[in-house]
């Protein structure tokens, strides 16, 4: 199986325009080999270590709350706010998204992913864009490369923007895959009612107005991403997603029952163990902004393992493009003087798929670049 490797001049930063021809890689080849191309290697400090301890996450019962239960809203968004406080992370149970809907998730995913590299090229994610499918991002990044293929797609919640999601399959990928587009469509739209329920108990574990963040996002225009990982044959090697915090608002995330998902807590990589009735959520840099601080995205990454494929349906909340991310007044005081400039979300969206590449850092590297390019265009 050739590969033709790219020798790339940056790191792992965002290539500029594609002048050299990519690595090509077929998950389905490499997945059987020990050779693998050393731009799937990690350094040693980031190489994944074998049976990390298991994080004992908050469980979330939303029930109560779904039901309009003032105590169970209560002890809900208590709940919320601890793990906030903490790392970032927490699981609902009880979420009120139908359990089928949720196995048809996983299993389209297989529809899309087990076919041949050129048919799932026909989606492929174009330079500088969000949409589309990506084989590792060979063509993005020259070092560090995940080992996953993504396939990601917007969902609106817009009045007049309720087929999207189905659009998007039909028109990329054509009739046999509107069925596709159905499922995914349903999928995004009971995450988007989720994520707003748990607007609400951010906003109120935050002390400010029930409804702020919910309304805040009420007219979201989210991300839906399918993370797919091969079994890889070096899996204390690679990463199936580098270290990161999400840069978006909130995450809901459906781990499969393999299991991978880590979370860096007081200095150390801890796994949250898989349950297929739970929801993983964390919330990200720009919810971090929007409580000005008070609340910390999170450091998490992906694992692979040499024997079993894994996948994953992540849910990115993100507010209307144009939203200015500015954090609620009551938010903003002698204590917590303002974290982060304002910011609309299409800005740092631009800077994570053309000028940087998603870490822990990716709001700090942000604020200067927004603020040196005010200055730029102001001047
Ligand atoms: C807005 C986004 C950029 C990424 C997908 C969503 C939210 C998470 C981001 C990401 C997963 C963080 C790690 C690096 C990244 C390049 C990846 O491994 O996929 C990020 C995504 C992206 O830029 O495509
Ligand atoms: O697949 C996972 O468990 C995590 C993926 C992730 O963090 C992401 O896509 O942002
Ligand atoms: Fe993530």
């Amino acid at each position: 199986m050739t590969i033709n490797c790219m020798i790339a001049s940056e790191p792992s930063m965002p290539q500029s325009a594609a002048k050299k021809a990519p690595l090509i890689f077929d998950a389905k080849q490499l997945q059987h080999q020990t050779a693998i191309p050393p731009q799937f290697i990690w350094p040693d400090d980031e190489k994944p270590s074998a049976d990390p301890p298991e994080l004992d996450v908050p469980l979330i019962d939303l029930r109560g709350f779904l039901s309009g239960d003032p105590a169970a809203a209560r002890r809900a968004s208590d709940l919320v706010g601890e793990a906030c406080r903490k790392h970032g992370f927490f699981l609902v149970v009880n979420h009120g998204v139908d359990e089928a809907l949720v196995a048809a998730a996983h299993r389209k995913m297989d529809d899309f992913f087990l076919q041949p590299l050129p048919d799932k090229q026909r989606a492929a994610r174009k330079l500088g864009e969000h949409c589309g499918y990506a084989s590792s991002f060979t063509g993005r990044f020259s070092a560090k490369l995940p080992w996953k293929e993504t396939l990601s797609f917007e969902y609106s919640a817009k009045s007049g923007e309720h087929h999207i999601v189905e659009d998007y399959f039909t028109n990329t990928l054509g009739q046999d895959f509107t069925h596709l587009g159905k499922v995914y469509q349903e999928y995004c739209s009971s995450m988007s009612r989720l994520s707003l329920g748990i607007m609400e108990l951010l906003g109120m574990s935050l002390g400010v107005e029930r409804c702020h963040f919910k309304e805040f996002f009420e007219a979201n225009e989210s991300i839906m991403r399918l993370n797919y990982y091969p079994p890889c044959q070096r899996p204390y090697e690679t990463l199936g997603t580098g270290p990161h915090c999400d840069p978006t608002s909130l995450t809901i995330l459906h781990q499969d029952s393999v299991g991978g998902l880590q979370v860096h807590v007081d200095g150390q990589w801890r796994s949250i163990a898989p349950n297929v009735d739970a929801f993983v959520v964390n919330i990200g840099d720009t919810f971090m902004a929007l409580s000005n601080g008070r609340y910390n995205s999170c450091l998490h990454r992906a694992v692979v393992n040499s024997t079993t494929s894994r996948k994953s349906l992540a849910f990115f909340l993100c507010p209307d493009k144009n939203r200015v991310v500015r954090p609620p007044p009551q938010l903003v005081d002698a204590a917590f003087p303002r974290a982060y400039p304002d910011f609309d979300w299409a800005d740092l969206l631009e800077f994570t798929q053309k000028h940087y590449r998603a870490d822990m850092n990716t709001m700090t590297s942000f604020s200067t670049w927004i603020n040196d390019r005010r200055v730029t265009h102001h001047v």
